[in-house]
């Protein structure tokens, strides 16, 4: 299957794609009273992820069926945005708005093609999560501005504005901060060890560096991104996860710039040549997915 991502170019397309993220390099610079953390962290959007097929309905009702069955339960993220997407129409637009929206009893039947990893750190129920909202608003004719869609998608996840903007940036506070942020055309072989990883274990292990020194987005230039990086959480899951540790120093004897993404469990490794990567892509013993990085998301490529 070709999972290669389209730009949504066709307003009457009912496909809409969920591109997953790399993180480039990732780091703490300290903890909310709410236990959140401050990042700063570059995120690089991906050509590559789920998809989306809505199916636009007038009978009030969000129905939702995904390729894997253990993603179908209530509890989905994709069912979740729609249900604060359509509480949000009716209740937050003006009067006017709000008595259209319920007069057409706007619903949507969506179905989502899965094939990110989960719980891998490349975001995808996050993306899943953004795409939802960036086409219903579409389709329900909202017209909410990008900017209340991401903070309608802070609450379901922190992940979810840099998908909903639409940018590769670098990114603070708890993924609120978005600075858009260009990077060189560059390939990604992105391998999945198979570790499902709960994003909140590893924020609450107590051997985390949560106080590193914050850099301003000139610092940004002098770290010969996407190549060099570092993510404050790789030895900490390649302590409890071998596998995890197993597959990263497996693909550190081909490119020394391997790392992890996010909360794990998934390794990339940049490449500027796209023979290379294949080629290392081929002798690979885990599941695994070539990708090359874009700086504006596929979702709002040619809208
Ligand atoms: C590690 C990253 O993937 C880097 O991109 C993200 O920061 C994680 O973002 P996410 O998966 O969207 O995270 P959420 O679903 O919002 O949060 C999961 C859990 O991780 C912890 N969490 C998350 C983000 C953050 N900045 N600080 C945190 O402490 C919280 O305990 C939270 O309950
Ligand atoms: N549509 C969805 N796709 C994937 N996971 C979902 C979805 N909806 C809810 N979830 C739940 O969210 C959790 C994390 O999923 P996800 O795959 O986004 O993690 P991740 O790739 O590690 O994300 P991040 O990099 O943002 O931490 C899973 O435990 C899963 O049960």
């Amino acid at each position: 299957m070709n999972n290669h991502l389209p730009s949504n170019n066709d307003a009457s397309l009912t496909t809409w794609p969920c591109p997953a993220k790399l993180n480039l390099s990732l780091k703490i610079v300290g903890q909310r009273d709410n236990g959140y953390h401050n990042l700063q962290s570059v995120f690089q959007l991906l050509d590559y992820g789920d998809k989306l097929n809505i199916e636009v309905t007038r009978n009030g009702q969000i129905n939702f069926t995904c390729s894997a069955p253990e993603l179908s339960g209530t509890d989905n993220l994709v069912i979740r945005a729609a249900k604060k997407l359509r509480e949000f129409a009716i209740n937050q637009l003006d009067n006017q708005s709000g008595k259209q929206f319920a007069e057409k009893n706007w619903g949507a039947f969506i179905h989502l093609d899965k094939v990110l990893p989960v719980g891998g750190g490349v975001g995808g129920g996050s993306s899943n999560c953004a795409t939802t909202l960036v086409a219903l608003n579409q389709l329900w004719q909202l017209e909410l501005p990008l900017k209340t869609l991401a903070d309608i998608g802070l609450s379901l996840g922190a992940d979810v504005p840099i998908f909903v903007m639409g940018n590769s940036a670098f990114v603070e506070g708890i993924g609120e901060i978005l600075t858009p942020f260009e990077l060189p055309k560059t390939w990604y072989l992105v391998v999945q060890p198979g570790c499902h990883i709960s994003t909140a274990k590893i924020f609450s292990n107590p051997l985390l560096t949560r106080n590193s020194k914050a850099i301003t987005i000139r610092d940004l230039n002098a770290l010969e991104l996407p190549f060099q990086g570092t993510n404050c959480m790789q030895d900490i899951v390649c302590d409890d996860y071998p596998e995890v540790r197993k597959a990263l120093e497996w693909l550190k004897q081909f490119n020394s710039y391997a790392r992890m993404t996010g909360s794990g469990s998934c390794l990339f490794a940049p490449f500027d040549n796209e023979q290379e990567m294949r080629k290392i892509a081929s002798r690979c013993e885990w599941p695994c997915f070539e990708a090359s990085g874009v700086n504006i998301s596929p979702l709002h490529a040619g809208m």
